[in-house]
């Protein structure tokens, strides 16, 4: 995970939840991620990108919003390694889309990159959908 702040955050939240191994780099981190560093949950390496950083890597998170870390990411990465661009998906080949989980369901949405937000308030209807006395 490239960066450390509240876009990190979030994905780092979804990445754990799938049992990924998640290293942060980033010269701060977000105040909801230092207990998860602090309890051993995540790595962090309080330093800017560079390319030793990405190497190995099975995915790449470019969440810093920093010009410099995009060009690092966009001029190391291999073609086999998985890269989302959330600070920009020109330099990505895959998207996080919006998702939620109900017992027997695992329900995502994409709007194919074209607005996040319209995903996520698809999600809440949905999530109103499955619980309607809940509203
Ligand atoms: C769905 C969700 C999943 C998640 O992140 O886990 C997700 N973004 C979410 C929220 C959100 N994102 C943004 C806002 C503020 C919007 C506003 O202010 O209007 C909010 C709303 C909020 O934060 O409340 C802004 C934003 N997002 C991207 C850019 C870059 C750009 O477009 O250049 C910018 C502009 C940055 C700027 O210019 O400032 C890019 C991406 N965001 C994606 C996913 C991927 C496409 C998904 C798809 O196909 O639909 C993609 C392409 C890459 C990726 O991140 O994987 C998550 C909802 C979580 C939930 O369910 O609650
Ligand atoms: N994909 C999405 O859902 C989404 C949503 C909102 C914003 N964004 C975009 O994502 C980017 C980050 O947003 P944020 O709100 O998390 O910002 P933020 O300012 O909270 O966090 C930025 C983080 O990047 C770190 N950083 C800065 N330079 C770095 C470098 N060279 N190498 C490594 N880490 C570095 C900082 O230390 C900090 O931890 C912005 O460009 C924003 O426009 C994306």
């Amino acid at each position: 995970m490239i960066g450390g702040g509240s876009v990190a955050n979030r994905k780092v939240k979804k990445l754990l939840s799938a049992s990924a191994k998640v290293t942060v780099v980033a010269p701060e981190l977000h105040s909801e991620l230092e207990p998860l560093y602090t309890n051993g949950k995540i790595h962090w390496l309080k330093e800017s990108c560079k390319p030793k950083h990405l190497t190995s890597a099975f995915m790449v998170i470019s969440a810093s919003g920093n010009k410099e870390a995009q060009h690092i990411i966009n001029s190391t990465v291999a073609p086999h390694q998985l890269v989302n661009g959330a600070d920009n998906p020109s330099i990505g080949n895959i998207a996080f889309p919006a998702s939620f989980e109900e017992e027997d369901y695992h329900i995502a949405i994409s709007t194919k990159g074209k607005n996040p937000s319209a995903a996520k308030k698809l999600k809440q209807q949905l999530q109103k959908w499955f619980h309607p006395r809940e509203q």
